[in-house]
């Protein structure tokens, strides 16, 4: 790791010096906060995105993990979903189920997907109450603070532009502060509609972890990490600031590289 458990107030980083590492790193990082969560809870609650995440995920499928991680306890939501039919070549469903659970005995029924054959409202109604039922049920943890569902891990990408889950810069959804999902028809990546979890659903997590590698993010990255106008944060990523869980950043060190004081050793 070129730099490693770095803690300041945007979290801990880990940097990596090439994404093998990075791979390993992040599939040790799931496995332990899944033991952890199964051990306190009897299950984890987790919620993916779309993004080059699930493949930079894809060690947790091979050795020892596959064997190692006890995926019956899994529950898999999504942060953010395209709303598009589930065999959609965009569906973050799909990406999930062809680079993660096709390969892994998680349960079927713990797969808590997006509706894909009713209206976008419908599906965005459907997923908020399958969530709604599943905190009364204490499936999914409640947050002390809000009355958030408190997921054991939200993993995240994080766009060029800072985007994190469906959250774009500038978008009123940013703004949302009671609802847990919002429905998003104007994305500013296609497919415009999205169904997205809010930050106070993303800042109640127990564990938050945003994944960006390459260099086209070190511009995001260093404006979310080093809290650049702290008064007025606008970027989604630097807006990502759990309560009381732990926030970790997986980079490798072209996405860290204009991190202030960050130098690439060689
Ligand atoms: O559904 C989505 O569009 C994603 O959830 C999105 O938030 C993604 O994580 C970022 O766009 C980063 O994507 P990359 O890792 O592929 O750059």
């Amino acid at each position: 790791m070129a730099h490693s458990g770095v803690n300041n107030d945007r979290g801990e980083l880990r940097i990596h010096e090439n994404l093998d590492e990075l791979k390993t790193d992040l599939a040790d990082y799931i496995a332990e906060v899944s033991e952890a969560a199964v051990k306190e809870r009897g299950v984890f609650a987790v919620a993916l995105s779309g993004g080059s995440l699930i493949s930079l995920m894809g060690k947790l499928c091979e050795a020892p993990y596959n064997k190692t991680v006890d995926w019956s306890k899994w529950h898999i939501f999504w942060a953010d979903e395209r709303l598009v039919p589930k065999n959609h070549s965009d569906s973050n469903y799909k990406l999930a189920k062809d680079g993660l659970f096709s390969k892994v005995p998680i349960v079927p029924s713990h797969v808590h997907s997006i509706n894909d054959s009713v209206s976008a409202e419908e599906a965005a109604d459907g997923y908020m109450f399958v969530i709604r039922q599943l905190v009364k049920t204490r499936l999914v943890s409640v947050s002390d603070v809000s009355d958030c569902p408190k997921f054991d891990l939200i993993l995240l990408g994080m766009g060029p532009d800072g985007h994190v889950a469906s959250l774009f810069p500038n978008h009123s959804a940013l703004k949302e502060t009671n609802e847990w999902i919002s429905l998003i028809t104007d994305s500013s990546t296609p497919p415009p509609e999205r169904i997205t979890f809010t930050l106070p659903v993303i800042n109640s997590a127990s564990n938050v972890a945003i994944v960006a590698t390459g260099e086209i993010k070190a511009e995001a990255v260093h404006l979310a990490i080093n809290n650049v106008e702290p008064d007025r944060p606008s970027l989604p990523a630097q807006l990502v600031q759990p309560a009381q869980g732990k926030l970790v950043w997986f980079l490798d060190k072209q996405a860290a590289s204009k991190l202030d004081g960050f130098r690439i050793s060689e």
